[in-house]
């Protein structure tokens, strides 16, 4: 296996949780240390594309509301507010580091489709320019998504890490890695370092839901798990708690679960 100090291109994926505090505002703190890791894993050569939730979260915040709301058009208007301050503050962080953003909303039907390849000549093109690309699912159009109470930009991100052919994908989530049970409702679960392989145990430990600003759960990351290995690449799950273990991780020390293909 690849050291992960070697891979080059990296997906990292960061959810509402991570963003965000319980009140659906900008957890200020964490955002500015995420962004300062990533500027600073960029400027050691490696090229990144955030995909990055919160928009919905963010929406909440900004509008007063207490609750996310039930009803698709009131997500997608929460989005639709959201995701402007989303990008305003990445345009924002990144710029102190000298990093230009760029902002890409995509939908997970229009990437399994022939217009994959605009994604990924677009992609192909910013990294190149030296640009970090952020991505968002489209809310106002993936409104099924929305409906299904699904919305998940876990498995988008991985199809990103499929299309951008990533030497690596990273999830970060509010929990240290995946656990042999949910560690929000077992006291005594223990964390799983190493996955070679999604088998029916595996997805069975992932059977429980979610949070109440973020939408996926651990289903939703096994899933894009598979679709990350389908196409050869390696994800490590990891708590977006603590952006600078990015750091361990590019020096090569164990830090979430790492799922690695047995034969890659
Ligand atoms: N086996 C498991 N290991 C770890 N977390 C689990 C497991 N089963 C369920 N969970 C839950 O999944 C949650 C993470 O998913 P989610 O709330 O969607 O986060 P995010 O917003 O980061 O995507 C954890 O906080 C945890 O309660
Ligand atoms: N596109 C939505 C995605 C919501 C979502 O996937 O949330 P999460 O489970 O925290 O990754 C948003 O930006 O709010």
């Amino acid at each position: 296996m690849k050291k992960i100090s070697e891979r080059k291109r990296i997906v990292v994926k960061v959810g509402t949780s991570t963003l965000t505090h319980k009140t659906g505002r900008l957890n200020i703190r964490r955002v500015e240390q995420l962004v300062k890791t990533l500027a600073d894993l960029y400027n050691a050569g490696h090229e990144v594309i955030l995909v990055s939730s919160g928009a919905i979260g963010l929406g909440m915040g900004k509008l007063g509301l207490r609750e996310r709301p039930k009803d698709t058009k009131g997500k997608q208007a929460c989005a639709a507010v959201g995701q402007c301050e989303l990008m305003y503050m990445y345009d924002n962080l990144f710029s102190n580091y000298s990093i230009t953003v760029a902002q890409l909303l995509l939908t997970k039907y229009i990437l399994l489709e022939d217009r994959r390849t605009n994604v990924e000549n677009s992609l192909e093109t910013l990294l190149s320019m030296g640009v970090i690309p952020v991505v968002n699912e489209n809310d106002t159009v993936a409104i099924d998504e929305l409906e299904l109470e699904v919305g998940e930009n876990d498995s988008l991100a991985a199809i990103v890490a499929t299309i951008a052919k990533a030497d690596l994908f990273i999830m970060m989530s509010d929990i240290d890695g995946l656990f042999d049970k949910d560690p929000n409702s077992s006291d005594d679960a223990q964390m799983i370092p190493v996955v070679q392989e999604i088998t029916d145990e595996i997805r069975g430990v992932a059977g429980g839901v979610t949070t109440n600003v973020g939408t996926g759960g651990m289903r939703t990351k096994i899933r894009a798990v598979e679709i990350a290995f389908e196409a050869g690449i390696d994800v490590v799950l990891m708590n977006g708690k603590t952006p600078k273990k990015l750091y361990d991780l590019f020096e090569d020390k164990p830090v979430g679960t790492l799922f690695t293909k047995k034969d890659s």
